[in-house]
């Protein structure tokens, strides 16, 4: 009984034994505890007392029935009420008892207290029916797997999402939903999850619909309580729309970047509360800054901002700001490159939550190349409008769209003549349809076509032009327009033409000049070439024109050379030619002209009607002319020839006496090949030592004795003999020998001279002929003065002679050398006084010493009363004017005599003695006798 005792006071549930009645006859620790009574309290009640209502009569009936069929009855669940603490369920277990001792029948009752089981149940119960709630309306896709990829829950999302709303559970599986080339990962999805306890991730699934859906999935392993994986629970959301629009979203930013970039134009953000700017790609790109450079804040912004552009970015700011709008403006930054460009900008100020602007945005754009391109097209407009060639615009079709002023200026129609129509309105007939033709050709060809047409003016003028065409092509390459540059170049032709004519023709009288008579020449001489036939060359010069130039002045040597012009114009027929070769040298060119009897006779009737007067200046005026005459082909072949043959036989028309014709002949020809022989031998003349300088005394008529000597230059030819000056002068003259030739007769003069000083004839003064070459030299004077030095000679013993002439060609100059040599010591004497034209006038301003009575004045003194009383005149004149008078050419005593009693100062001629070397000149100074009266 003890060990009864024991174990029921071991037993957790409530044990109690009842007797037939239903009351307690015995309980253990834990039916006491369940009712909180004690043992004096439990034994003796009924049992029923501790139970509701409806809980006794289950019990009765339990109780009757267990006590019939002796079954006992189990977990009957009751209510209990009596017990003191509170109402409690418990599960009541009910066994009959036979084998009680006192073999009365009774029970055992076993209650367990299941309060607090099924309270948590139904708690349990509650959570779970939430969760099932929550799990099937969630939007989230939740569900849960077998490892086999069964599903074996979804909620409601998920079965909408599959399109499977009726559809059971285990119908569906993973694999179903996936792509058929994504089926194999599957088996690793499992691995992984059973591995690692999760997986998260993205899928596609496909749903019944056959709908791609993107999935976003986070799964977890279920392990049951014993820790064995039996599935996998998931929770899914369809993301397809967010990735679309995240997508759209990228697709959206890149192109607004690309955009930006395109447009060249970016925005900005400046937030005002702290401050901070943020800057679209682009806007670095405009600003010219590296990537992760941007400004940070408006300080920084505005240290781009060209400085004198600042104030006005701030106070549009600010302007946005306040009137919450949108403010365009323009503004240039400098960028970190040096580079300026121009922004437009737009401001706007964005109000915050509270009304107060918080933020200021700016959209700006690199307008730099825009507003480069506004300015070009600036430009060219203006170019267009004050172009001053012509410009025409018409469209493809040839319709004219646009014209400048130029245009108008040059054409006469205005625009509005112009617009409308074609430009065929200016064509005219000068212009073959072969050329317009071909100028299409070139167009369609190449796109371009210039080149000189003549066109036709509003007026009917036609005129040349300079056309360039240009097509211009559109964006797809169709020819669009055509652009027209029409230069006029009626002035210019017109100046090509004077200037031709210039080129051509003498300025003074009009007459082709010498390049255009050397083409006139030859083409004469081709086209009579043809026919056999021959022309005349004459060559035609004034005889003493020169001293009309001279004597009366440049403007009336023009008008007389112009009014000669005329007078040959006159004289010839149209198919000849008359034209100047400069100075006073005219030639003709007549065709055809017949024998050569008849080509002088034409010459001489040029050269009789040339002595007719001519009318200048109110005045009448006389003139002669010389004329050389050479017969094509006869008397040369070539051009150069017969002008040449023409000129010597005109020089020897003027050697015979000048106003008169001369033609070529052989004869001729051999004269001048001497002549140009002659000069070859000059020219070595000097450096073979040919030459010799003679002397010819000059005597002084009150003393006798010799007062000085000219130096007469004579030249010892090899095979010729001597050749006098007279011979040679003027052909080296000519050929400018008389330079060197000059030099040396100077200085051999001087040598000689002070070699004769040196002889103690310190009184001998030595007089030198200067040719008119020489005295137009610029360095005479230097020259002179260094012979002077070289030789020793003092200045006083040497006098130069000077011809009347050679003074005369030009005053102002003359005299200006005349003193610079008066200057060196010199003297200087006038030579053949009486031959030329100098006046008293001159005389006067001449820094002259002496004067020299021409030789011809001389000659028949005194038997010529005239040339006596020039003779006596020129001494007179000397006298008075302070000069030394020599005549020279005194061959008689007669003519010393006169000289000598009309106090003449000294004499030189063949009276006294012929010119002789210097040798023999210093012996008869050594004689020392005088030289009249001996
Ligand atoms: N520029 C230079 N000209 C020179 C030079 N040497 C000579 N000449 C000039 O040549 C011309 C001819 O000279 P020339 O043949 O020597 O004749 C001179 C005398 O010989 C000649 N004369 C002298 N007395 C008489 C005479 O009584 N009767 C006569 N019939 N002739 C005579 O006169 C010539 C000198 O003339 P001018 O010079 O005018 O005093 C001649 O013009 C020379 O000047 C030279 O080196 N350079």
């Amino acid at each position: 009984m003890q060990l009864y005792e024991q174990l029921l006071a071991l037993l957790s549930g409530g044990l109690c034994q009842i007797d037939s009645n239903l009351k307690i006859i015995s309980a253990n620790q834990a039916f006491r505890n369940l009712v909180q009574l004690n043992d004096e309290a439990v034994l003796g009640n009924e049992i029923c007392s501790f139970f509701d209502l409806s809980s006794q009569k289950k019990l009765r009936n339990a109780v009757n029935y267990t006590t019939l069929d002796q079954i006992p009855v189990k977990n009957l669940r009751l209510m209990m009420t009596g017990a003191n603490n509170g109402v409690k369920l418990v599960d009541v277990s009910i066994s009959p008892l036979t084998s009680l001792g006192n073999g009365s029948p009774g029970h055992m009752v076993l209650m367990r207290d299941v309060t607090d089981l099924e309270r948590s149940k139904s708690a349990m119960e509650e959570v779970q029916g939430k969760y099932q709630e929550l799990f099937e309306n969630a939007s989230e896709l939740f569900f849960v797997h077998d490892f086999e990829g069964k599903f074996t829950e979804l909620n409601r999302a998920f079965r909408r999402f599959i399109g499977t709303i009726s559809a059971k559970t285990e119908e569906i599986k993973v694999v179903d939903l996936l792509q058929p080339g994504q089926r194999s990962s599957f088996d690793n999805y499992i691995k992984q999850i059973i591995s690692t306890g999760e997986a998260c991730g993205t899928i596609e699934f496909v749903t019944r619909k056959g709908q791609k859906r993107l999935v976003e999935y986070t799964n977890t392993l279920i392990k049951d309580r014993r820790g064995r994986s039996v599935g996998v629970r998931g929770a899914a959301r369809d993301i397809t729309q967010r990735k679309i629009s995240e997508q759209a979203l990228r697709h959206s930013q890149a192109s607004l970047i690309r955009s930006q970039k395109m447009a060249h134009m970016g925005n900005w953000e400046l937030d005002l509360n702290s401050g901070v700017m943020t800057c679209s790609e682009e806007v670095l790109n405009i600003l010219g800054l590296p990537k992760g450079n941007s400004p940070g804040n408006m300080a920084e912004y505005l240290d781009l901002v060209h400085p004198k552009d600042r104030r006005k970015v701030r106070s549009d700011m600010d302007e946005a700001l306040c009137c919450q709008g949108a403010v365009h403006q323009e503004h240039r930054i400098i960028r970190p490159d040096g580079k300026e460009r121009i922004l437009h900008t737009i401001f706007e100020g964005l109000k915050g939550p509270h009304g107060r602007a918080a933020v200021l945005s700016g959209v700006l754009q690199d307008i730099t190349q825009r507003r480069l391109s506004e300015q070009r097209v600036r430009l060219l407009a203006r170019a267009f409008e004050n172009a001053l060639d012509g410009m025409i615009i018409t469209n493809e079709n040839g319709v004219i769209q646009m014209v400048n002023p130029g245009f108008t200026a040059i054409t006469g129609y205005s625009a509005q003549e112009a617009i409308g129509r074609n430009p065929s309105i200016l064509r005219s007939n000068r212009t073959s349809a072969k050329l317009h033709k071909a100028m299409w050709e070139s167009i369609q060809k190449t796109g371009f076509w210039q080149g000189e047409i003549f066109n036709r003016r509003k007026n009917g003028q036609t005129y040349p032009q300079w056309l360039s065409i240009r097509a211009i092509k559109n964006e797809i390459g169709k020819v669009s327009h055509y652009v027209g540059a029409l230069h006029d170049l009626t002035e210019l032709k017109q100046g090509e033409a004077k200037i031709a004519h210039q080129a051509l023709h003498d300025a003074l009288t009009g007459l082709p000049n010498r390049i255009f008579f050397n083409e006139r020449l030859a083409d004469a001489m081709r086209e009579v070439s043809k026919h056999n036939g021959k022309l005349a060359l004459l060559f035609l010069d004034l005889d003493n024109f020169k001293n009309i130039n001279d004597s009366l002045g440049h403007a009336v040597g023009d008008k007389l050379l112009s009014a000669t012009a005329e007078r040959l114009l006159s004289l010839v027929r149209d198919q000849d030619t008359v034209a100047r070769l400069g100075g006073d040298e005219f030639i003709m060119i007549l065709k055809d002209p017949g024998s050569k009897d008849q080509a002088t006779g034409a010459a001489n009737r040029i050269i009789k009607a040339m002595s007719q007067p001519f009318w200048i200046n109110e005045r009448e005026m006389y003139i002669t002319a010389s004329i050389g005459i050479t017969i094509y082909p006869d008397d040369g072949e070539d051009l150069e020839a017969l002008v040449s043959n023409a000129d010597m036989a005109m020089y020897q028309a003027k050697d015979v006496g000048k106003n008169t014709t001369r033609i070529f002949t052989r004869d001729l020809n051999t004269r001048i090949k001497r002549r140009m022989s002659l000069e070859e031998s000059l020219r070595n003349a000097i450096k073979n030592e040919e030459l010799e300088v003679y002397f010819q005394p000059k005597v002084d008529l009150r003393t006798g004795s010799m007062a000085g000597a000219e130096a007469l230059v004579r030249w010892n030819h090899p095979d010729k003999g001597l050749i006098g000056p007279d011979e040679f002068i003027p052909l080296a003259e000519e050929t400018g020998l008389i330079i060197p030739l000059g030099r040396w007769v100077l200085r051999n003069s001087c040598r000689t001279a002070k070699a004769w000083m040196n002889h103690g004839h310190q009184c001998m003064q030595i007089s030198v002929n200067l040719s008119p070459k020489q005295f137009t030299q610029k360095d005479l004077p230097q020259m002179v003065g260094n012979t002077l030095s070289d030789t020793g000679l003092p200045p006083y013993a040497l006098e130069l002679e000077l011809t009347e002439n050679m003074v005369m060609q030009n005053v102002d100059e003359a005299i200006n050398t005349m003193h610079r040599l008066s200057n060196l010591g010199i003297q200087l004497s006038l030579d053949d006084f009486g031959r030329g034209y100098s006046s008293l006038y001159y005389l006067k301003r001449f820094p002259m010493n002496e004067l020299k009575i021409d030789r011809s004045f001389v000659d028949d003194i005194p038997s010529d009363p005239d040339n006596a009383s020039i003779v006596n005149t020129i001494i007179s004149m000397g006298r008075s004017l302070n000069l030394r008078v020599v005549a020279e050419g005194v061959e008689t005593k007669e003519q010393l005599s006169f000289l000598k009693k009309n106090n003449c100062d000294q004499m030189q001629g063949y009276f006294f003695q012929a010119p002789i070397p210097a040798l023999d000149l210093l012996r008869l100074l050594q004689r020392g006798k005088s030289l009249i009266f001996s």
